[in-house]
């Protein structure tokens, strides 16, 4: 009889993470896991915490207190894990005008280790997958809030990370390119990748994700799987979240 196969260490996990922000609690004791293949989408009202833990995933901000582990290692230890494994998309995504599409991702993916053909290929994929092509010689400068967000997006995927860290990511997106993004989601997690989502739209939440967490006031106040056909169910939870007066 063969031997068990040793479980797989979670593609990430936050254990009582806290983080403090100009002098208030913005996080504190967050606990969540995520499996590789999983799409996790986190939800709140303005100011509940999403953007800060989104940060702290992705090492642009350092917890207060808790840890953070990614593919089973503790990730302040091994800071160079988040350059390999994790790919972010921040609210706005940070762009340099003076350079084009196509300089966005050979710098992007050089600062993964990325050279010569792998490069290459890369970069063409997901100008292609992010119907960027036809931009590939615009300046950055001059896109518009979509195209730039689909450039942000393409950064985030180029290097093939475990873990995608997407914070609103369907923002200035049109609604053809709100379903391309939903499908290229989709089709990601179906090859294993993991993406935590932050949004303010239930429906997103509902197309894409197969589990959602709730943060309210800093807190996590619901963690559960998400059936396709959820969304009435999602919408009651959130607004009960939402509008309860605090303690
Ligand atoms: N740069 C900052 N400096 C100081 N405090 C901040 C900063 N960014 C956020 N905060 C504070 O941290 C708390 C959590 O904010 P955060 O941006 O994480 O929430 P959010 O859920 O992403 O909100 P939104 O939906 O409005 O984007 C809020 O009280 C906010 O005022």
């Amino acid at each position: 009889m063969n031997a068990p196969k040793p479980a797989l260490p979670p593609v990430l996990q936050l254990e009582r993470v806290a983080r403090r922000r100009a002098g208030r609690s913005a996080v504190s004791n967050l606990s969540l896991r995520l499996d590789a293949g999983q799409v996790l989408g986190l939800l709140g009202v303005n100011g509940a915490g999403k953007s800060t833990t989104l940060a702290m995933i992705a090492g642009a901000l350092r917890p207060d207190r808790g840890t953070i582990s990614l593919l089973g290692k503790d990730f302040l230890e091994h800071p160079e894990l988040a350059r390999q494994a994790i790919g972010w998309l921040p609210e706005a995504a940070p762009l340099w005008p003076e350079l084009t599409v196509r300089e966005h991702l050979n710098a992007h993916g050089r600062l993964r280790g990325l050279s010569g053909a792998r490069l290459d290929q890369a970069r063409d994929a997901v100008l292609e997958r992010l119907e960027l092509k036809d931009l590939a010689r615009r300046l950055a400068g001059v896109l518009s809030q979509g195209q730039r967000q689909r450039l942000g997006l393409a950064c985030a995927l180029l290097h093939r990370p475990a873990l995608l860290v997407l914070d609103e990511p369907a923002n200035a997106l049109d609604p053809v390119q709100v379903v391309a993004l939903r499908a290229l989601l989709r089709e990601l997690a179906a090859g294993g990748t993991s993406v935590i989502l932050s949004t303010h739209q239930l429906p997103e939440v509902t197309a894409v994700c197969d589990r959602v967490a709730i943060l309210h006031e800093g807190m996590l106040r619901y963690d559960a799987p998400l059936a396709a056909d959820q969304h009435d169910a999602l919408e009651k939870t959130f607004f009960n979240i939402a509008m309860a007066k605090a303690a």
